[in-house]
């Protein structure tokens, strides 16, 4: 016994695990008089204060008095002996309870830590959050990020620049000089004042950069094919990447005797200066030797025609109100050239797909190639006819005169173009179908007009909507080119939602004129 006792390590003898030992060092006792009744026994065996080592060693009193002088006298903390804990042996309660406090302790540490790591991420959120817009984890905005550069979707001040684009700028100052007169086919006088613009002088029109061509051959990787987006009578159009990481589109026009010259001037003179959130903007040009090139902001959604009529499944992505929107957009940036520029500025090519769109659905007008001036003193200008097979007006195909009113008709045709999805000429179908104007007309004059909606709108536009939008297709596409609203008037109709209930309220006198849709069918059919 007191050799196993000997064998113990201090801890084993540790006076504070006395009160495991026996009753009379019961938990329920004291703590201070206990403590110090043990250490003083371990230190003064013999004093008469302490409890005998007889009672603490169970009253067996075989200890002898060696092992007491050695102060190994610690028959009362026989580690072996059973305790009334499940009557496990003292060693083995010792050890239970100090891996049980090592594992309690251990677990505070760690909720300790986990609490004050969860408070600092927390405070790291709020202070990166602005609150307007859910956070998204880094992985995911590179991923989008690369995707999108990748596609040429946009690119990161793409924002910054749609607020900077509505900034409309009112041109200083005539550009060239033009013209009216029956006398005249073929070349204008505009196009005359227009020739004298020569490449080298252009940098004195105070707007846009001068491009190099080898600045806009790196832009476009030499012209790659992977880059065309398009082509157009007039020469290919690229997406290039500027060296400041800006989208362009670079338009390397034919030079199909002269033709790159003439354009290049058009496009120059026409829209050089312009700056209209509904017209796409020019932001440069490049002439070396006989090459010329126009360099646009690159506008990243596509053209209308490929949303209209290409693959985009059943049900179309242009809902009514998204067609409205492109088309008051677009109304918005013809009559910008018409009634806000001097000399005023006829397109001459309104169609599908010159009306370019970005991922808001914004209508861009493009494409000035054909684009005509016209000074305030002149009512037309006399020109050889050019456009495109079922825009180009009847009037100005008969006999040449061009005004405004040709894009009036051309956005007419548009107009029906948006509302029924269907190309103004399509010879895939039926007889009575192919010329949309003439289908369209007949249509609302036999008072089918919802049959014309586009079979790909999943959701129908209030009747009275769709109404004002066929009237106002149909006063666009009037025989008398007179009697078409001018484009501001269109935007106004557009807009307005109250419009056909307006002009049914008018005198008969107007409603002869104007009338419900229906009636403007009857009045323009029979003008036909
Ligand atoms: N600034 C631009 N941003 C993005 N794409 C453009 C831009 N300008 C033109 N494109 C695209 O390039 C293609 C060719 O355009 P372009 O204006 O040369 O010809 P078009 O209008 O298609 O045909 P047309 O010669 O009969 O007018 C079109 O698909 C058009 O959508």
């Amino acid at each position: 016994m007191v050799s196993d006792i000997k064998s113990l390590s201090p801890l084993h003898t540790s006076p504070l695990l006395y009160p495991f030992e026996s009753p009379v060092f019961s938990l329920s006792q004291k703590c201070t008089p206990n403590f110090h009744t043990i250490t003083k026994f371990s230190k003064f065996p013999h004093s008469d204060h302490l409890i005998s080592p007889e009672t603490m060693a169970g009253g067996s009193g075989n200890t002898s008095s060696s092992d007491r002088a050695g102060g190994n006298d610690v028959t009362g903390v026989n580690l072996t002996s059973k305790t009334p804990i499940f009557g496990q042996k003292l060693y083995v309660i010792i050890a239970i309870t100090v891996i049980i406090v090592t594992v309690v302790f251990t677990l505070i540490c760690v909720c300790i830590r986990r609490n004050l790591n969860t408070k600092r991420r927390r405070r790291m959120r709020v202070k990166h959050s602005s609150g307007l817009f859910p956070l998204v984890s880094e992985t995911v905005k590179n991923e989008s990020v690369e995707k999108a550069a990748r596609f040429g979707v946009f690119r990161k001040d793409d924002e910054k620049k749609e607020e900077i684009q509505p900034i409309i700028k009112v041109v200083e100052g005539k550009i060239g000089d033009t013209n009216s007169g029956s006398n005249e086919s073929g070349t204008s006088r505009s196009e005359d004042a227009l020739s004298s613009v020569s490449a080298e002088n252009l940098s004195g029109f105070g707007w846009g950069r001068w491009y190099g061509l080898s600045e806009l051959e790196v832009a476009t990787v030499n012209f790659a094919a992977e880059n065309v987006i398009g082509e157009g009578g007039y020469g290919i159009v690229y997406r290039g990447v500027l060296r400041d990481g800006s989208v362009v589109a670079v338009k390397n026009l034919l030079n199909n005797k002269g033709q790159a010259e003439k354009e290049f001037k058009v496009e120059v003179e026409a829209i050089g200066k312009v700056r209209h959130k509904n017209l796409v903007g020019l932001i440069g040009f490049c002439a070396d030797g006989a090459k010329r090139l126009l360099v646009y902001e690159y506008i990243d959604n596509g053209n209308l025609e490929q949303w209209l009529h290409g693959d985009v499944g059943p049900i179309s992505p242009l809902t009514w109100d998204i067609r409205m929107k492109i088309a008051i957009g677009t109304a918005k940036g013809l009559a910008y050239l018409h009634e806000g520029l001097e000399p005023k500025v006829v397109h001459r090519d309104v169609k599908s797909s010159n009306i370019l769109l970005d991922r808001k659905w914004n209508a861009k007008v493009s494409d000035f190639g054909l684009a005509k001036l016209l000074g305030s003193e002149k009512s037309y200008v006399t020109t050889r006819v050019m456009g495109t097979f079922g825009y180009v007006s009847p009037d100005y195909a008969s006999t040449g005169m061009l005004n405004e009113c040709s894009d009036v008709y051309s956005f007419g045709v548009l107009l029906m173009e948006i509302v029924t999805g269907r190309s103004p000429v399509d010879y895939s179908r039926a007889p009575g179908e192919m010329n949309l104007v003439d289908w369209f007309r007949g249509m609302v004059a036999s008072r089918r007009g919802e049959e014309l909606l586009d079979p790909k709108i999943s959701v129908q536009p209030a009747s009275r909507s769709l109404k004002r939008v066929l009237l106002v297709c149909l006063r666009c596409i009037d025989m008398d080119a007179n009697k078409r609203p001018k484009m501001g008037q269109i935007v106004h109709m557009l807009e307005a939602d109250d419009f056909p209930y307006r002009t049914e309220s008018r005198p008969p006198r107007d409603t002869g004129t104007l009338g419900s849709g229906v009636d403007v069918a009857s009045k323009a059919s029979s003008t036909n």
